[in-house]
């Protein structure tokens, strides 16, 4: 038994060497094909890289050639037809005026202050071109600059570069953001950057959200308010007059950014609608006019700012194409903007009503309980925004003369201001004086810096212009 045992063992022995090595042969084999096949593969992927890089770089080539070109603007005269168009719809004629030139080393470039969907915005220190002085040497202006995320997203530098030309063609105006130049000397290796004057606050939708505790509601209601089961539902709705009594207009607006009163409200409101006039006589439609969209200084004044939306593409078409990349703001959109997304004055004059009501409930979104993909046929169905609490009635009003389902029948911006003027001399004549001294304070200051702008243009350009 023992032998028989030892011969099985044995047998074992000898069997198993056999049995591993065609194994082990098996296994070679078949990593070395695996192997190959790899190796093939990722040659292939090399190859294929190789080549489409090649290609990306070739078209890149070419698009930013593009560009360039289109910063100059057609050299055709605008047509006939197109002589009074928004500029917007000419931004093909419109050039890029190359005397705003900056010479990048005379740019500094500062931490982050925010980011859009395909943007960057960073604080910058923007030197004088040629320092005269010691002093002059040392002096600085804040200033934003605004850069693509990806500088090989052609589309996006495309769009940064038109936005560029439609600024170029709106002049500095105190509710308006300013231009103060660019840098596009790089533009063929995908740099371009936008520069325009610094606005300390950030933006007027996060200052009102993150201020809404501090709230003081000038508004008192009317005593005269019916209160009756059977009053009329419409007679119902609150009616409030304002609280400027003697004495108290004193304190009604004070420029601490640690105090928002109606009276801060009201003159938000009414600079936003000067800013949206301004613009309108150019003409120039904003299209994302949202409180996200206005930036505030610590004096209280505002700017409008972010022209990105006034792209030059044909409005079906970039929609459709990029519908997934560009989340469409379809609460600040008029009815017809959604349906066939045409941007137009009246448009705006929509998206200034939803501003209003972005205001008067401290940053409330606009239709809180309709999600996205209802509002239209909410807005359709000839529903709209409720009165926000901390609101006039006749500012109410005038959010829905904004919100007409007919386009023709909406205030223009004039109307819009001259009713804004009109309702603040009657019941808050003090937030009106404050608007207009301050007002005509950031004239002052924006004529100031378009002195500094010419000023130091002269030889930047000079320089810049050769490698353009
Ligand atoms: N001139 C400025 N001064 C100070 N801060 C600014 C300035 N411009 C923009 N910002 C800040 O940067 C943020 C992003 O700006 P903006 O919305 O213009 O970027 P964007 O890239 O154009 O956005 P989008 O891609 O949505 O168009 C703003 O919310 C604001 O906080």
């Amino acid at each position: 038994e023992s032998f028989g045992n030892r011969v099985t063992r044995s047998d074992d022995v000898k069997k198993e060497p056999q049995g591993g090595s065609i194994f082990k042969i098996r296994t070679t084999v078949f990593f070395f094909i695996y192997g190959f096949l790899v190796l093939l593969a990722f040659i292939g992927f090399l190859v294929w890289r190789l080549r489409r890089s090649k290609f990306q770089a070739r078209n890149s080539k070419m698009h930013f050639e593009n560009i360039c070109q289109e910063l100059d603007g057609s050299e055709d005269p605008v047509p006939e037809s197109m002589k009074d168009a928004p500029i917007n719809d000419k931004i093909d004629y419109l050039p890029y005026k190359k005397n705003y030139e900056i010479a990048k080393e005379n740019l500094e470039k500062g931490p982050v202050l925010g980011h859009g969907m395909f943007g960057v915005v960073k604080k910058g220190y923007l030197k004088m071109a040629d320092p005269k002085t010691e002093d002059e040497q040392k002096m600085k202006l804040e200033v934003a600059v605004k850069s693509v995320k990806n500088t090989y997203a052609l589309d996006q530098i495309s769009m940064l570069a038109a936005e560029l030309r439609l600024m170029c063609a709106i002049e500095k105006f105190p509710n308006v953001l300013a231009l103060v130049g660019a840098v596009t000397s790089e533009l063929r290796k995908g740099h371009l950057l936008i520069v325009t004057e610094y606005i300390d606050q950030g933006d007027l939708l996060e200052y009102v959200r993150k201020h809404r505790h501090l709230f003081e509601d000038h508004l008192v209601p009317d005593k005269t308010e019916p209160d009756s089961y059977l009053t009329p539902l419409s007679a119902k709705r609150k009616t409030y007059h304002f609280k400027n009594e003697e004495g108290e207009t004193e304190k009604a607006i004070s420029q601490n950014l640690d105090s928002l009163t109606t009276s801060d409200l009201l003159s938000f409101g009414l600079q936003i609608a000067n800013g949206m006039q301004y613009l309108s006589t150019i003409p120039l439609v904003h299209r994302d006019l949202a409180l996200r969209n206005v930036l505030l200084k610590k004096n209280k004044t505002i700017r409008i700012a972010d022209f990105g939306m006034a792209r030059k593409y044909d409005d079906k078409t970039y929609y459709k194409q990029s519908s997934k990349e560009v989340p469409v703001p379809i609460r600040w959109m008029s009815p017809e903007a959604v349906h066939n997304m045409k941007f137009t004055q009246q448009s705006d004059v929509w998206s200034f009503g939803i501003c209003l009501y972005e205001l008067f409930t401290l940053g409330g979104l606009p239709y809180p309980t309709i999600d996205n993909e209802d509002i239209y046929v909410y807005i359709q169905s000839g529903r709209r925004c409720l009165q926000p609490d901390h609101c006039h009635l006749e500012l109410y009003d005038l959010m829905k003369l904004c919100w007409n389902a007919k386009p023709e029948l909406r205030p223009t911006f004039t109307h819009i201001v001259e009713y804004f003027v009109e309702h603040m001399k009657k019941s808050a004549e003090h937030v009106y004086d404050f608007v207009e001294d301050m007002l005509r304070l950031e004239a002052e200051s924006q004529r100031k810096l378009d002195d500094w702008i010419r000023i130091n243009r002269s030889e930047a350009s000079e320089v810049d212009l050769k490698s353009v």
